[in-house]
């Protein structure tokens, strides 16, 4: 059963001599971020801090970097495995396919419970006081504290029967009010939007679970189909049921074991200037502001000594945080589904943690290539348009199509391919039409077009591995050499003293 808490994961990660406990004060302005974002450059346990300056009753004791790469560089990622019960040697490959586990299962719903230890503490209407919490600023050109990096937003479809989970960030503007992204084609946006023409003139009720059990937390990162509710796939991910209870002054329902939960209305009307925050591909802009939705707060609820998770994106080629260990990885997920359900040759899609996630490599097998008699130009357009013109391709700016030679978790392999077998313009298939990601700095702040285009797919296969050829030997110790002498080689090596 996965870490069905944060506090089993802590525990998980306390028995991995993975987690720093720390009982010294630490201040959230600023202090507490830079101690995490040192953390994941430095692959450093995950930190803990139980006395955050300001802290008071319960609220709240922040976690970094629960999505970072191990301190020990044998199991790189078992933060994550951890987080999915797998074992804790699990490789990237792996935690993708945990995540697909449940694509052909059935649905399965949540049980509503009376309670759980996310009612231990009740705050309500003008008790509610969000300045009164060590919220933490996570970079200095922040534009607010922002609470919200790694907790669950709960929106329902106006009419019809979906409840999405997805995380999306938001910072504290005053006592009972925050400011979130909201930006298309996220599923929160398609919800506000069916709630502004549903023209029922209503807020629309929100809670927000910070602390949420870490497999619901990977759910909501992950770009599954619109319609499908999150809570229903985790419970088919899992075998069984989550356990959820209801919200004190609206009918969501959130994990019974979070943390911290917040709960109100996303004002359909009123907005606030959101950011500057220091994203995912490690840039904080300073002009980056723009006028978003405003979350009120009707309530919080939370668990004694409550934890409050934190992730501090920034750069990745150092230490990838759970923007691209989460964002990433997950992502890659539902692409590669994408493509192996359009029945293309496709055996493994990643974002390498060099490229900020914004490129992926697409791995397709030579074998079954050759029997589709292709070549480049049909297949990078065909795995173009699939990949582009989906919602979980949104990111990827850039897609490297290579061989089963290549890993696509091993950026050397990657980028070998494409520095020696990808011909710079005859190799490379622009799209202009295609939606982009607007935060990427190239687009957000370069000289092209913001919301369209800026997207590429190379190919990194020669002509003859299209005929399932491949018409070279590898020169590297692994393929340049039998293997009786290998093994020769390796017997003396140590006699050699090399
Ligand atoms: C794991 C994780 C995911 C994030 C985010 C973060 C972290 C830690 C922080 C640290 C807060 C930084 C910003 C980064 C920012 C962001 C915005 C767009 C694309 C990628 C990231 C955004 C966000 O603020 N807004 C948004 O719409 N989606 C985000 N995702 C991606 C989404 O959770 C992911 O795409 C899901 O699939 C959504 O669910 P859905 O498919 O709509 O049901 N945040
Ligand atoms: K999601
Ligand atoms: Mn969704």
């Amino acid at each position: 059963m996965p870490s069905e808490s944060i506090m089993r994961f802590v525990e998980a990660l306390r028995r991995d001599g993975d987690l720093a406990s720390i009982d010294a004060e630490v201040d959230p302005h600023l202090e507490v971020a830079a101690i995490i974002r040192r953390v994941y450059e430095q692959r450093a346990k995950a930190p803990l801090f139980n006395n955050v300056k300001g802290a008071r009753n319960g609220l709240y004791r922040i976690l970094g970097a629960p999505g970072g790469l191990s301190s020990d560089p044998k199991f790189p990622y078992r933060r994550l495995a951890r987080q999915l019960a797998l074992p804790g040697d699990a490789t990237l490959g792996d935690v993708i396919d945990k995540m697909l586990s449940a694509k052909k299962s059935q649905p399965l719903p949540p049980v509503h419970v009376a309670t759980g230890p996310c009612k231990e503490n009740i705050i309500l209407g003008n008790d509610v006081d969000l300045t009164k919490l060590p919220n933490p600023l996570l970079n200095r050109a922040d534009g607010g504290d922002y609470i919200q990096t790694l907790g669950i937003n709960i929106v329902q479809h106006p009419t019809q029967d979906w409840t999405n989970w997805s995380i999306a960030r938001a910072m504290v503007t005053d006592k009972n009010k925050m400011v979130g992204l909201i930006m298309k084609p996220q599923h929160i946006a398609r919800l506000f939007d069916a709630w502004k023409k549903s023209g029922s003139g209503r807020d629309i009720p929100y809670a927000i679970a910070l602390g949420a059990p870490p497999i619901a937390t990977m759910a909501a990162s992950m770009p599954l189909p619109a319609g499908v509710s999150e809570a229903e796939y985790v419970g088919a991910l899992c075998g069984s049921p989550l356990e959820l209870v209801k919200c004190e002054t609206n009918d969501m329902y959130v994990p019974a074991n979070s943390e911290i939960v917040l709960e109100g209305t996303i004002s359909i009307s009123e907005t606030a200037k959101e950011g500057p925050f220091g994203e995912m591909h490690g840039y904080s802009f300073l002009d980056e502001n723009s006028q978003q939705p405003i979350y009120n707060v009707t309530a919080i609820t939370h668990r004694n000594d409550a934890i409050l998770p934190v992730c501090v994106p920034g750069r990745s080629s150092l230490g990838p945080d759970e923007t691209h260990t989460m964002i990433g990885t997950l992502a890659s997920a539902e692409m590669r589904q994408l493509l192996q359900d359009a029945g293309l040759p496709v055996t493994q899609v990643f974002t390498p943690y060099e490229t900020q996630v914004i490129w992926a490599a697409v791995q397709v097998d030579r074998k079954r290539l050759a029997e589709m008699g292709t070549n480049a130009q049909e297949l990078c357009n065909k795995i173009g348009s699939l990949v582009f013109r989906h919602k979980a391709g949104m990111q990827v700016h850039r897609l490297l199509v290579v061989g089963d030679d290549i890993d696509p978790f091993d950026f050397n392999d990657v980028t070998w391919a494409y520095a020696t077998r990808c011909r710079p313009y005859l190799d490379e298939f622009h799209f202009e039409d295609v939606p982009a990601y607007p935060l990427v700095p190239y687009m957000s702040h370069g000289t092209g077009t913001k919301l369209t285009g800026g997207k590429v797919v190379a190919n990194c296969l020669l002509p003859a591995e299209y005929k399932g050829q491949q018409e070279w030997v590898t020169c590297d110790f692994e393929n340049g050499y039998p293997e009786e002498i290998k093994k020769k080689v390796l017997s003396r090596w140590a006699d050699f003293g090399l």
